[in-house]
């Protein structure tokens, strides 16, 4: 019985293996481990404060653990490195962030905006072939160079500002993506979209993908495994066709039944009920407990701890 997410190859490009991260008296991440693979997506999912974004940025490491390893491709760097190790780690994971709008600076085209990356890890190279590693950039992210190269973010849709931060991202070449909630600020009817584009680049490259959402309706078109957080902790995890279809713990069960019929599929669990309800998982959750059951073929699930 592994608490550990299985990982689907041998050596996975980032493990969290015990995590945790006190805010003061507030308990963000209680014990977290999993792993991202090269060519695989996992969906970290859960309700707003749950410890979703507390994962990215210490995978990131824009923040660090109170406790626990971040091992990268099986090195400890949990602490700080070297200088040229820091950059290095930077350069291998890259972030998208939900606001596709702040995130890209107004006064500079969309040119610059990928030239950067480019220059800052690509070395020196000749203007023309920069010019055409830019345009097979913006093409591999469905942009029209021709169009899309002169323009300033604000000519450009929030569906295209994401695909230009995610060229951004491909820019240096990364091995790990981390994507923060990318579609959450966009229109319903391109978010899909942008799920599939997240996909086709992860498989193309080669990425070891964090897909970070609050709606677990989302997490299969776009990742092989799942974690499900509450409360700070991982309460399923696994394969996610097997935790969306055979879903055991109270708090992913909700979860799923939020996610209404139909064309609605992109929800968030903010009605009275569901809230009612998260409230009583959450008093079955405290303490945590440390019994990891084995609910199927890569499905586990924390076990429920009995209320007083
Ligand atoms: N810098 C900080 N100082 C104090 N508390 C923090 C800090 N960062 C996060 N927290 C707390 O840690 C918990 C987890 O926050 P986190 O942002 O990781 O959740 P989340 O699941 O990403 O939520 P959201 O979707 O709203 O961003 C929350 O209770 C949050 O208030």
């Amino acid at each position: 019985m592994k608490p550990h997410l299985q990982a689907v190859t041998a050596e996975p490009v980032i493990r969290l293996d015990d995590i945790r991260r006190h805010f003061g008296s507030v308990y963000a991440l209680k014990s977290v481990s999993f792993s991202l693979s090269a060519g695989k997506a996992l969906a970290l999912v859960g309700e707003s404060g749950c410890g979703k974004t507390t994962c990215a940025r210490i995978i990131a490491r824009l923040d660090k653990p109170t406790a626990g390893r971040l091992l990268f491709r099986g090195q400890d760097r949990t602490a700080r490195g070297s200088g040229k190790e820091e950059r290095m780690y930077r350069k291998d994971v890259q972030m998208v962030f939900q606001d596709p709008f702040s995130s890209l600076n107004p006064a500079f085209t969309i040119n610059h905006h990928i030239t950067r990356p480019l220059q800052l890890h690509g070395g020196d190279k000749p203007k023309a072939e920069r010019d055409d590693d830019i345009a097979k950039l913006l093409e591999s992210v469905g942009l029209d160079p021709s169009v899309t190269r002169q323009k300033f973010p604000h000519e450009l849709s929030g569906g295209q500002r994401q695909r230009v931060n995610i060229a951004r991202a491909l820019a240096v070449a990364p091995s790990v993506l981390v994507a923060d909630e990318p579609t959450s600020m966009l229109d319903v009817s391109i978010r899909k979209d942008i799920l599939e584009l997240l996909a086709r680049v992860k498989r193309e490259n080669d990425l070891a993908v964090l897909y970070i959402t609050h709606d677990i309706a989302t997490a299969a078109h776009v990742a092989e495994e799942i974690v499900v957080m509450f409360a700070g902790q991982m309460v399923e995890w696994g394969n996610t066709n097997a935790v969306l279809a055979h879903p055991r713990h109270p708090y992913t069960q909700l979860l799923l039944s939020a996610v209404p019929d139909g064309g609605r599929r992109f929800v968030t669990g903010g009605s009275a009920r569901f809230l009612e309800q998260a409230e009583k998982i959450r008093s079955l959750s405290r303490p945590i407990s440390t019994v990891i059951e084995r609910v199927g073929d890569n499905h586990f699930m924390r076990a429920l701890v009995a209320s007083n």
